[in-house]
């Protein structure tokens, strides 16, 4: 988020950075290795700790709080009850984007238990550097956006390995099927966001009729193996958030 934020020439010195041991920071944000000697008071805070370090720097993290300060947390699972538990007097703001917020293209879901058409502002200005903000109005759902918008990136990144891995098992060398498995990836997906068609639609307009695509979706779609594996994928993801906001850490 700090990468997206910088790109798009937000100043450093915006930023104060609480962090015990990160390294490799952006010159001119301002770090600081705890809140305990640190006397500023903000009036956004974004938790980006594990969640299952919430209950133990709750204490240190109000500190860091101005009155009516936003709280905006990344954290997976945990709710904005819990949230509002520890920092009563914060406005809390529960927001998932995902590593492609560096480069201004995370999906930036977004729940507020107090939602008015001010602070949708105000959060559309402050994001839209790092993607495209998506409200959710039911807070139950955010497990499940936290599974496809968070943790997504990893599952395509595998579905990329797979490809390249395909692609050398059919007769490719490593480095030609890593290099076809990764443009033909970025061109697609582009292509899907910037048409009007639907994937459906696109992948509907790739297959020739007897062609090379048709014997090869007849693989992929059979037994809706694919779809089967991912609903099952989404769902531990989804699960995992719930288990997170009952504090299981293991
Ligand atoms: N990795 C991702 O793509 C996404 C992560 N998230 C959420 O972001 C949070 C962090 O996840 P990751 O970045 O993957 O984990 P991580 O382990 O890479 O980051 C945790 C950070 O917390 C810092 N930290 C540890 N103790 C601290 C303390 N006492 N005070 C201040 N900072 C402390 C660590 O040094 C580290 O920089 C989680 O709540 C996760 O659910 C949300 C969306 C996407
Ligand atoms: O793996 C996780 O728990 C975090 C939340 C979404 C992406 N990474």
């Amino acid at each position: 988020m700090l990468r997206g934020w910088l790109a798009a020439d937000v100043p450093p010195a915006t930023f104060h950075i609480i962090d015990p041991v990160a390294d490799n920071l952006p010159e001119g944000v301002h770090v600081h290795r705890s809140s305990a000697a640190l006397d500023a008071r903000f009036d956004i805070v974004i938790l980006g700790i594990k969640p299952q370090l919430l209950a133990e720097l709750a204490p240190e993290i109000g500190r860091t709080l101005a009155p009516g300060a936003t709280l905006i947390s990344i954290l997976a699972g945990t709710t904005t009850n819990t949230l509002s538990a520890y920092f009563p007097d914060a406005r809390v703001i529960r927001l998932m984007p995902n590593l492609a917020a560096a480069i201004g293209k995370s999906p930036l879901g977004v729940f507020a238990p107090h939602d008015d058409a001010q602070q949708r502002a105000e959060m559309a200005s402050l994001l839209a550097p790092l993607g495209a903000v998506i409200w959710i109005d039911e807070e139950a759902h955010m497990d499940a956006v936290t599974a496809l918008a968070g943790s997504g990136p990893a599952f395509v990144y595998r579905f990329i390995d797979a490809l390249t891995q395909g692609g050398e098992a059919a007769g490719l060398p490593r480095t030609i099927a890593a290099q076809l498995a990764l443009a033909m990836t970025e061109g697609a997906a582009i292509l899907a966001a910037t048409a009007s068609e639907t994937p459906t639609d696109l992948a509907r307009r790739v297959t020739s009729p007897g062609g090379t695509t048709a014997a090869g979706l007849a693989v992929l779609d059979a037994d809706a193996a694919l779809n089967i594996l991912m609903t099952d994928t989404l769902r531990a993801a989804r699960d995992r958030g719930a288990e997170l906001a009952k504090g299981d850490a293991t």
